[in-house]
């Protein structure tokens, strides 16, 4: 009894050194049977063939994988090296791996195997994948303004599925960054990231760069014909920028590739099916331009079927800090130069402008700073006259800060730490209130401990700046 148990213990363990073993493996792994059973997978597994655990270890082998070949080979009990395969996963996508098999053998019978899968070398290095590679992923999104935070949130728990998404927001607020992002954290991170810009490409251009071409389909097209980037963009990711301003007759073109999965180069009669992603963006009022019929309301509906919103930088002032002390360390570094300070009339434009150009224009306005501030102060005089400019015109679309408006003079001396993190403050407990849970979500917002938050309401209360 004693010696079952020891057993059954020693059992239990190796178990699980196995299946620890298994979670370390970077690539997907399978142990099958000899009928091709699951019996262990791993969580890349889990990922690439996007099914459970227990889903995958309730199929067998030519359920999950073709040619039907493979369970042969693992009967046989012969070691194969890079053999060339297709993960079949939950939607029915077809991924293609090279597979491994390490037989096992008990008393000279193959009762299992070990399959290991990597991605088809070619396509890793091929001059397509180094070409659409994503620069961005979700930890370069700065910014841990509320609704910053919660669109991250949100983004992360979309990129899983292989659903369409329609981004959202002005210029220069960082819709493809979050595209980018989106490919990143997705099953498809390892395909490419194709992106087009609808308004860059002349419109008698934009059909033959999305749908591609084939040879002798119309004067001046390549010999060999060309790939569109659907194609291009297959087992990964398409970026439709500027969705907005793509011509009628294109989207109408465009709705049949998304319901049928599937395109026709120019002149071509073949049907090329097309396992890729798309996600749209647009800084336009598609809704208006529905009303107004500039834009298809069924292709809208095929489009937004994740909509997520990028708010303009006026809405989250609240990441200015983070963003600025960001772009300082980057250019700085970039230039070889020392990181400048803001003077406090220099945050009060900050905080007050309305950035019609968004993060853009504020990364530029760093860069420009760092280009060409002298001393480590950076004054009013020191701004590109554009945001001077515009400043002195403002009218101010924001509520005035009483931190500065109390003052009757601005002095010209940096702001100081604390002056920045009482406006922040301010800021956050405006939006959230100041009730228990008001302060929770004011303190998860700035990124600072619930008791941080209170330290520092009692130095500004003590120091009767806030009126509670
Ligand atoms: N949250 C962020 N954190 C850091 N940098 C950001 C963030 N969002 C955007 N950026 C930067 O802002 C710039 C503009 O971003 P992006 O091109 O993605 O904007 P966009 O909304 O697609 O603009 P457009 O509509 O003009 O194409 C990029 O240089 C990017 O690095």
């Amino acid at each position: 009894m004693d010696t079952i148990e020891q057993l059954k213990k020693e059992r239990k363990k190796l178990l699980h050194e196995v299946e620890a073993l298994l979670t370390m493996i970077a690539t997907p792994v399978l142990v099958v049977d000899r009928e091709g059973a699951v019996i262990h997978t791993n969580t890349v597994a889990e990922n690439v063939w996007r099914r459970s655990p227990i889903t995958l270890m309730n199929k067998r082998l030519p359920e999950l994988i073709e040619p039907a070949k493979l369970l042969k080979l693992v009967q046989q009990g012969k070691p194969v090296k890079d053999f060339p395969v297709q993960i079949i996963d939950a939607a029915g996508i077809h991924h293609p791996y090279m597979c491994r098999i390490h037989p096992l053998y008990v008393n000279k019978h193959v009762e299992r195997a070990v399959l290991q899968f990597t991605q088809p070398v070619l396509q890793q290095g091929s001059e397509r994948d180094r070409k659409y590679t994503t620069r961005y992923t979700f930890s370069d999104i700065r910014g841990n303004s509320p609704a910053i935070t919660e669109l991250k949130v949100q983004a992360q728990q979309v990129a899983k599925s292989d659903s369409t998404i329609l981004i959202r927001g002005e210029s220069g607020t960082g819709k493809e960054v979050l595209a980018q992002a989106i490919h990143a954290a997705s099953h498809r991170m390892k395909g490419p990231f194709v992106a087009l810009n609808c308004a860059a490409i002349p419109e008698s251009l934009l059909e033959s760069e999305l749908f591609g071409y084939e040879e002798g389909a119309f004067t001046g097209a390549k010999k060999g014909g060309k790939p569109g980037r659907f194609e291009l963009a297959r087992g990964g990711t398409l970026f439709l920028d500027e969705i907005g301003d793509m011509p009628l007759f294109l989207q109408a073109k465009l709705l049949r590739v998304l319901q049928e999965r599937r395109v026709e180069r120019i002149g071509g009669s073949e049907s090329i099916p097309v396992d890729v992603r798309v996600i749209a963006a647009t800084h336009k009022d598609l809704e208006a331009m529905i009303a107004k019929q500039q834009f298809r309301e069924d292709l809208y509906f095929r489009l937004n079927v994740i909509p997520l919103y990028i708010p303009p930088l006026r809405e989250r002032k609240e990441d200015l800090y983070g963003l600025v002390d960001f772009y300082m360390k980057k250019f700085a570094d970039r230039l070889g130069k020392e990181t400048k300070r803001l003077s406090s009339q220099v945050w009060k434009k900050f905080y007050e402008y309305h950035w019609p150009g968004n993060i853009r224009e504020l990364e530029n306005i760093i860069e420009y700073i760092v280009n060409l501030e002298i001393g480590d102060l950076v004054t009013m005089s020191s701004l590109p006259a554009s945001l001077r400019e515009n400043a002195e015109n403002e009218n101010g679309t924001d509520q005035p800060l009483s931190v500065w408006q109390n003052k009757t003079t601005l002095d010209p001396s940096p702001l100081k730490i604390e002056e920045t993190e009482e406006y922040l403050i301010q800021q956050a407990l405006r939006r959230f209130g100041t009730s228990t849970e008001g302060k929770r979500k004011a303190a998860e917002a700035l990124g600072i401990s619930l008791a941080t938050l209170y330290r520092r309401l009692q130095r500004y209360h003590r120091e009767k700046k806030f009126s509670k």
